[in-house]
C-alpha cells in the first residue's frame, strides 16, 4: 500500500524509513522518531487543534442542511490531509471552504473514495517506476502530449516545499527534522551495509540525503492521511452502531472543559474505545510483513533467508481464546483491565518496524473525537442500517493487481539472485579458473553443465509461473480481458509504426537467440566457425578473453571455453528477452487497464 516492494531500496537516494532495511533504516528511523517524540507532539497539538476547529467550523457553516447526513470517510479524509500536510511539512493554516493543494494531488495520486484509492497503474509504479515511466512515454507517444503522473506531481510540489525550507528554523513540522539533518554533500547512504546486520550496537549517522528528505516528507504524509481518516471513521461507524458506547463516551468528555495534550491523556474511556475499534478493524495489517535476513528455526519451523512472512493480525484480533467469546462485539471496557495494552493487540505493527506514527495518530483520533462528539452525535443512515462495515482488500490497493507484480518480483528474485551468484562462484572458482586457461577439467564441465541446466530449470518455471500468474488474472477478471483487447485493438491501429519497430526489435533479438541457440549441437561441427562469423554473437565472442583463447589454441578444451561463454551470453540474451516480453505484456495490460 505504502511502497510495500520499493525498488532498489539501498541504492535509490528517494527512499523512506518504511521502504528501507539495515543501517539506512536505522538511520531514517532515529531522525524521523524525534520528530515525534513527546515533546514534539506537544509542539504539534496546536497545529491539529486549529485545524480539527477550522474544519468543524466550515462543516457547520456550509454543510449545516447536508449535516443530517454525511459522507464521513471523504469529509475524513479532507480533514487528515490537511492535518498531515501542516505536521509533516507545514503547509499553512487551512481554509476548507477552498480545495487544497496538496489534498487535490492526494485525491488524484490515492483517490478520494475508498473504493478508487490505489489504481493498478499507482500499483504497478509504485512496483516498477521504471517501467510507468516507459508506458508513459509511450502514452504521451501516442497522445503527442506528456501525460501528468500524479505521484511525481506530488513529489515535486512536497520536494518545492523542502527546497524552500532551511535548516534550523523553528518549525514543529516534521520537515524540520529532516531539514535539520540534510547533507547534500554527504554520499554515505550510497554505502549502507543493508545485508543482514546487527544494528542494535552501531553508530548511526544522523543525516539525511534530500532525496531522502522529499521521500520521507511523502511517505508520512500518505502514512498520516488515509490511516487516521479510516479509523476516525470506523470509530464514529462503532459509535453509531452501538449507542450506549457513544453515551458513556459522551460523558467522559465532559469531564474536562476544553482539550489539550495532558487532559486529553486522561480520558481512559476515549483511549479504550479507539483501541477497540482498532482491534475490530486493524485496516493497515496488510503491511505487517517481515523478510527473513537469514535462516533461522522458530518452534522447529525453519525460515529460509528471503522469505516474506505476512502477519495475520486479523485473526490474532478475533481470536476467541484470546479475547473471550465477545470477540466480535464492540466492547471497549476490555482494554480498561490493565493499564498496558495487551500484546496480541498490533494494529500498528509490532518490534523496532512497529508504526512510528502510533502516538500522533492516537493524539490526532483523540482531538478529533472530542472536538467532533462534543457538537455532534452520529447514527448510521437509514439506508445504511443494514449493511455491516466489512473490510476487503477490494477497497483498498488493487491486492490482486499487486500480488500479481508481487509475485513476479518474487519469480524474478527467485531466477536472478540464483543466477548471479552462481555465475560469481563460477568465476572466482579455481576449477573455471583453469578452465580459462585452456586446461580442459571434468570439474569445470561438470559445473557449467549444472548451472546452465539448473538456470533453464528456473528459467522454465519461471516462464510457466508467470503464464500460470497471466490466466489467473485474466480469467478473474474477464471483463477486462475483453476491454483489452478492444483497447488494443484500437491501440494497434493508432501506433502501427511502433508496435512494428517493436516487434522488428523482437524479432532480432529472437533471431539472434535463435541463432545462438544452435550453438550448442553446432559446436562439434566443422562448420561451427562459419556459422560464428555468420552470427552478429561472433563480435562479442571476439571481445571475450575466452574466445581469444578459442582463437589461439584450437584444442577441444578451448572450443568448450567459447562453449561456455556463447552458453553464459545465451542466458543474458534470453534474459533480456523475456524481460522485454514481460515489459511489452505489462504495458499491454497497463494500456488494458487503464
Ligand atoms: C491509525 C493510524 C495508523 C495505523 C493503524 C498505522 C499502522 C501501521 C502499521 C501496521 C505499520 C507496519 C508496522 C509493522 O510492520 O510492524 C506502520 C508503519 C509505519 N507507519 Fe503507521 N499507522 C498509522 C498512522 C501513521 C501515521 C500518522 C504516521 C506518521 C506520522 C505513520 C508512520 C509510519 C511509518 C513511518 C511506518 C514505517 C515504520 C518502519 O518501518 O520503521 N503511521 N503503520
Amino acid at each position: 500500500m505504502l511502497e510495500p516492494t520499493a525498488p532498489e531500496p539501498d541504492y535509490t537516494e528517494a527512499v523512506h524509513v518504511f521502504g528501507s532495511r539495515g543501517h539506512r533504516w536505522k538511520r531514517l528511523r532515529t531522525v524521523a522518531s524525534a520528530a515525534v517524540s513527546t515533546n514534539n507532539l506537544k509542539r504539534l497539538f496546536p497545529l491539529i487543534d486549529e485545524t480539527v476547529d477550522s474544519f468543524l467550523k466550515h462543516l457547520e457553516a456550509n454543510d449545516r442542511e447536508k449535516l443530517t447526513q454525511i459522507e464521513a470517510h471523504s469529509l475524513l479524509q479532507k480533514l487528515t490531509s490537511a492535518i498531515i500536510g501542516r505536521c509533516a511539512y507545514g503547509i499553512p493554516k487551512v481554509d476548507f471552504s477552498s480545495d487544497l493543494e496538496h489534498f487535490k494531488l492526494f485525491r488524484k495520486a490515492f483517490g478520494a473514495q475508498p473504493t478508487t484509492s490505489f489504481s493498478r497503474i499507482d500499483t504497478l509504479e509504485w512496483c516498477f517506476p521504471a517501467i510507468v515511466r516507459l508506458y508513459n512515454s509511450l502514452l504521451s507517444l501516442i497522445h503527442f502530449q506528456s501525460k501528468s503522473n500524479p505521484l511525481e506531481e506530488l513529489n515535486s510540489y512536497i520536494g518545492s516545499l523542502v527546497f524552500k525550507r532551511k535548516s534550523n528554523e523553528s518549525h514543529p513540522d516534521f520537515l524540520q527534522f529532516f531539514k535539520n539533518a540534510e547533507d547534500s554533500n554527504w554520499t554515505g547512504w550510497k554505502s549502507c551495509n543493508n545485508g543482514f546486520a546487527d544494528i542494535s550496537n552501531a553508530k548511526i549517522s544522523t543525516k539525511m540525503a534530500p532525496g531522502e528528505i522529499v521521500a520521507q516528507c511523502r511517505f508520512l504524509s500518505i502514512a498520516g492521511f488515509d490511516t487516521t481518516a479510516n479509523s476516525v471513521t470506523i470509530f464514529l461507524y462503532l459509535l453509531a452502531k452501538y449507542p450506549h458506547v457513544q453515551e458513556k463516551l459522551f460523558n467522559e468528555l465532559n469531564t474536562i472543559e476544553s482539550a489539550d495534550y495532558e487532559s486529553l491523556q486522561s480520558l481512559k474511556f476515549l483511549h479504550a474505545t479507539l483501541c477497540e475499534a482498532l482491534r475490530l478493524y486493524p485496516h493497515v495489517s496488510p503491511l505487517q510483513h517481515r523478510t527473513c535476513m537469514k535462516d533461522c528455526v522458530i518452534d522447529g519451523h525453519l525460515f529460509s533467508a528471503g522469505l516474506v512472512v505476512q502477519l495475520d493480525t486479523w485473526s490474532l484480533h478475533h481470536d476467541p481464546e484470546l479475547w473471550g467469546d465477545d470477540v466480535d462485539e464492540f466492547h471497549p471496557e476490555r482494554f480498561l483491565a490493565s493499564e498496558t495494552l495487551p500484546e496480541n493487540w498490533i494494529p500498528f505493527g509490532t518490534g523496532p518496524r512497529e508504526c512510528i506514527g502510533r502516538r500522533f495518530a492516537l493524539m490526532e483520533e483523540k482531538i478529533i473525537a472530542f472536538k467532533f462528539l462534543r457538537k455532534f452525535r452520529v447514527r448510521i443512515a437509514s439506508e445504511w442500517e443494514s449493511h455491516e462495515l466489512k473490510l476487503s482488500f477490494r477497497n483498498t490497493v488493487c491486492i490482486r493487481f499487486l500480488i500479481f507484480i508481487v509475485c513476479v518480483r518474487i519469480l524474478l528474485i527467485f531466477i536472478i539472485p540464483h543466477q548471479t551468484p552462481h555465475f560469481h562462484r563460477l568465476r572466482q572458482n579455481p576449477a573455471h579458473l583453469l578452465h580459462s586457461a585452456s586446461v580442459s577439467s571434468s570439474a569445470s564441465l561438470a559445473s557449467e553443465s549444472c548451472s546452465s541446466s539448473s538456470f533453464r530449470i528456473r528459467l522454465l518455471i519461471f516462464i510457466v509461473c508467470v503464464k500460470i500468474l497471466l490466466i489467473f488474472f485474466i480469467c478473474i477478471r474477464l471483463l477486462i480481458f475483453i476491454v483489452c483487447v478492444r483497447i488494443l485493438l484500437i491501440f494497434f491501429i493508432c501506433i502501427r509504426l511502433l508496435i512494428f519497430i517493436v516487434c522488428v526489435r523482437i524479432l532480432f533479438l529472437f533471431f539472434i537467440l535463435h541463432q545462438t541457440l544452435h550453438l550448442h549441437p553446432l559446436h562439434q561441427n566443422p562448420a561451427y566457425r562459419l556459422h560464428l562469423h555468420q552470427t552478429p554473437n561472433f563480435y562479442r565472442l571476439r571481445q571475450n578473453p575466452a574466445h581469444t583463447l578459442h582463437s589461439a589454441s584450437d584444442s577441444s578444451s578451448s572450443t568448450f571455453a567459447s562453449e561456455l561463454c556463447s552458453s553464459s551470453s545465451v542466458h543474458t540474451r534470453l534474459l533480456i528477452f523475456i524481460v522485454c516480453v514481460r515489459i511489452l505484456l505489462i504495458f499491454f495490460i497497463c494500456v488494458g487497464f487503464v
